[in-house]
């Protein structure tokens, strides 16, 4: 099988207050193309599983892989490249840095990065802006654009070093439905048209039904892996 993440035996405790074993063997895979969601009552440990998959945080015992390649034990600064490489994130909350433009923010991983010249990053960020049809806000400020605008910023910034798979942890949370169909056929066209693997922690029973399969979690369990 081929996977773009694969999670092998994991493990995690919470120390304080008290020892609580919040995420019990958990394994499973996410294939390369595939669009899962995951569901489960607030507090089954949802969060904190992609946390630990977005190679956030490293405090867990177990095998995490990405693209086949053992990331588990890297170094901190091995993983903060590993991940802006190769993971996209999308939050609930668009973290936008307000007094940059549009543009800025959706180069600045890139930047980081450095891989590029900032005229090649220009011109990938304003294709990202077209693709997400907000090419025409590309020299507002952050600040001045909707709440949907900056969720669809929030992605093309997240896209912009061309990665592997996209997260999301509830990335249509703080949507009205409009935007949330808005997020979810991006996410949908992502699939179908560049072959994006994608994993989305949602409560919206509504978008995880159309994605490709729900992993449903329980008690730091996954009842169907
Ligand atoms: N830093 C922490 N220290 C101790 N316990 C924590 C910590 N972070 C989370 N927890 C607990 O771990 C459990 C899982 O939390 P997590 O945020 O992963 O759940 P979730 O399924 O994402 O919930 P929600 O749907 O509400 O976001 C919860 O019981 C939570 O209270």
């Amino acid at each position: 099988m081929n996977f773009v993440l694969e999670a092998k035996n994991i493990n995690k405790h919470f120390r304080k207050p008290k020892d609580f074993h919040v995420l019990k063997n958990v394994s499973f895979g996410v294939k390369v193309g595939e669009f899962a969601s995951i569901m489960g009552k607030s507090g089954s440990g949802k969060s904190t599983l992609l946390y630990i998959l977005s190679t956030m945080d490293t405090d867990y015992t177990g095998e995490l892989f990405l693209n086949n390649e053992l990331v588990t034990g890297k170094t901190h600064q091995q993983l903060s490249r590993i991940r802006n490489k190769n993971i996209g994130f999308v939050f609930q909350f668009h973290y936008l840095l307000s007094e940059f433009s549009v543009l800025e923010n959706v180069m600045l991983p890139a930047k980081k990065l450095g891989e590029k010249s900032n005229q090649e990053i220009e011109r990938d960020a304003h294709q990202k802006l077209e693709m997400l049809h907000i090419g025409h806000l590309a020299h507002q400020r952050a600040s001045r654009i909707s709440g949907g605008e900056k969720q669809r910023v929030a992605i093309a910034r997240a896209l912009i070093n061309d990665p592997t798979i996209l997260m999301g942890d509830e990335p249509t949370g703080n949507l009205d439905s409009h935007n949330s169909e808005n997020v979810f056929n991006i996410f949908k066209n992502l699939k179908e048209q560049q072959g994006l693997s994608l994993l989305v922690v949602t409560h919206d029973e509504d978008f995880a039904k159309r994605t490709d399969r729900i992993i449903q979690m329980e008690d730091g369990i996954i009842l169907n892996p």
